[in-house]
């Protein structure tokens, strides 16, 4: 069956967390220089493009990349759509069925344009993560670059959702999705200090 992408290109250029490191692609070796081959370097942040957020990214004593369970991020997803909300609260969740649900991903459509960063979110709130908890979701997935606003300190979104025991996964691209259930497949590279990694995101349509 194929496979929907829902993750966001990694190129030169592309928008990035304000103030954090820039996404590059470089050859380090020519075919011409080398004689064999060409040979990639790259320089990016954790938080590159549809990534996921180990809890060590706030927490110092949180789990880094390498000790997160891989079935969080293979397996059946719900995708709903709260368009162009400002906020994701449990009354929005309320309107859906979560039965047995362990990944639920986020359709707001709010960045408009992903040639830029976008220049506010919406974000997800306090009582959503309970709720979310209470429904037995472990996963949550959004198609903006946090589940906080932009200017958090506080990420008070990150803390509930880590205290409810939900993971993150961020920037996904879900333009191309309807709702529905699906099988997602988003899994972190095994790097063993970091706070966060990249995902290559992919869904298949259930039948
Ligand atoms: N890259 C950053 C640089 C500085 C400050 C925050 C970030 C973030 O990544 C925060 C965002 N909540 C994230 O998890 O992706
Ligand atoms: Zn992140
Ligand atoms: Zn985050």
């Amino acid at each position: 069956m194929t496979l929907i992408d829902i993750s966001r290109r990694l190129e030169n250029g592309m928008p990035v967390w304000p103030g954090d490191t820039n996404f590059s692609f470089q050859l380090s070796w020519t075919k011409e220089e080398s004689g064999s081959v060409n040979v990639g370097k790259l320089t990016l942040s954790t938080h590159t493009g549809t990534h996921i957020d180990a809890p060590f990214h706030f927490d110092e004593n949180g789990k880094r990349v390498i000790d997160l369970d891989p079935n969080l991020y293979v397996g059946i997803a719900k995708v709903i759509e709260l368009i162009e909300v400002d906020c994701i609260k449990k009354s929005d969740l309320e309107a859906f069925r979560f039965d047995g649900v362990e990944r639920l991903l986020i359709k707001t459509n709010s960045w408009k344009n992903d040639s830029v960063f976008p220049e506010r979110i919406p974000h997800i709130e306090k009582d959503a993560a309970e709720f979310l908890h209470e429904k037995g979701v472990k996963l949550v997935g959004v198609d903006v670059p946090s589940v906080d606003p932009l200017d958090s300190k506080e990420l008070e979104a990150h803390h509930a959702l880590h205290h409810a025991g939900i993971h993150i996964l961020e920037s996904i691209d879900l333009r191309n999705v309807t709702p529905g259930e699906y099988e997602l497949i988003a899994l972190p590279l095994p790097l063993s200090d970091a706070d966060g990694s990249p995902v290559r995101a992919v869904l298949r349509k259930l039948v």
